[in-house]
């Protein structure tokens, strides 16, 4: 299986509607890939939080548009990374008067839209994406015909629960949209070969390049095989990462070593 990580370069010298347009044409540069995965909030960037409303758009808005289409002329399955969604309280009520979420988008080589994940933990703290955006509440996966994908968004990275709940529902490629920043790349980098070990499985991380809102980004999007190795690692700049790997390396890593089946659910808590 053949996969293309575009790691993309967010910055505030470009509109979002330019990036939008070169990020299509980029992704149909990678007809013959199976697989093409783009970062988190790659229009505004993760950390552009006045952005957030202003450029929110409803699911089917113009990157669903342009992504769907770019997936279609490319015959690639495509995770779109994500996009800041602007909903409706309910369906008889104006659009846009309800929460914002951090949205990821999957299509299949037709165009069609195959899956959408809202990012289940904010980042923030008390400020930032976790004031101003709602949070997810479902896992997703999405089948390929090569492998059940399982996605989760940047700060979910550092939530192991969140991915064995992905490996429970089948997943055996966890797909990481990500913004993450330069100060923490080491932690990017550690935790993706955590998370491939753990759950031996495939991780495809892709992150954004450049500076905006003042937080230069970390880059070095990472592959990582269900034994925890490295396949290859992006450098800092916008890249096209592409790597090639078998998807049948899941079963046999979960048979060879099958520490996922000695898990031990419900323990109890420490007695005082
Ligand atoms: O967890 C981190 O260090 C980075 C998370 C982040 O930047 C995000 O989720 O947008």
């Amino acid at each position: 299986m053949r996969a293309s990580l575009l790691q993309i370069d967010v910055n505030e010298g470009e509109s979002v509607e330019s990036r939008r347009v070169r990020v299509a044409s980029l992704v149909r540069e990678q007809a013959g890939a199976d697989l093409v995965v783009l970062p988190e909030l790659w229009t505004t960037g993760a950390f552009a939080y006045e952005e957030f409303g202003s450029e929110a758009e409803p699911l089917e808005g113009p990157t669903y548009e342009a992504m769907a289409k770019a997936a279609s002329d490319a015959g690639v399955w495509l995770h779109a990374g994500s996009i800041p969604e602007r909903t409706s309280s309910d369906s008889g009520s104006a659009a846009g008067d309800g929460p914002l979420y951090n949205t990821s988008l999957v299509f299949s080589p037709s165009g069609d839209l195959a899956a959408a994940y809202r990012k289940i933990h904010r980042f923030g703290f008390d400020k930032g994406e976790a004031v101003l955006m709602g949070a997810g509440e479902e896992l997703v996966t999405v089948r390929l015909p090569e492998t059940v994908l399982g996605v989760a968004t940047c700060y979910d990275l550092r939530f192991p629960e969140l991915f064995r709940g992905l490996v429970d529902a089948g997943a055996e490629t966890l797909v990481i949209p990500a913004g993450w920043p330069e100060r923490r790349r080491a932690h990017w980098t550690l935790l993706a070969q955590a998370r491939a070990v753990e759950n031996q499985a495939f991780v495809l991380a892709c992150g954004t390049a450049g500076t905006h809102a003042g937080v230069p980004q970390a880059g070095h999007s990472i592959v990582v095989d269900p034994w925890g190795e490295v396949l290859a690692q992006a450098g800092a700049g916008e890249q096209v990462l592409t790597v090639e790997f078998d998807p049948g390396k899941v079963a046999v890593t979960r048979d060879q070593f099958p520490a996922l089946k000695d898990r031990v659910l419900g323990l109890a808590a420490p007695r005082r």
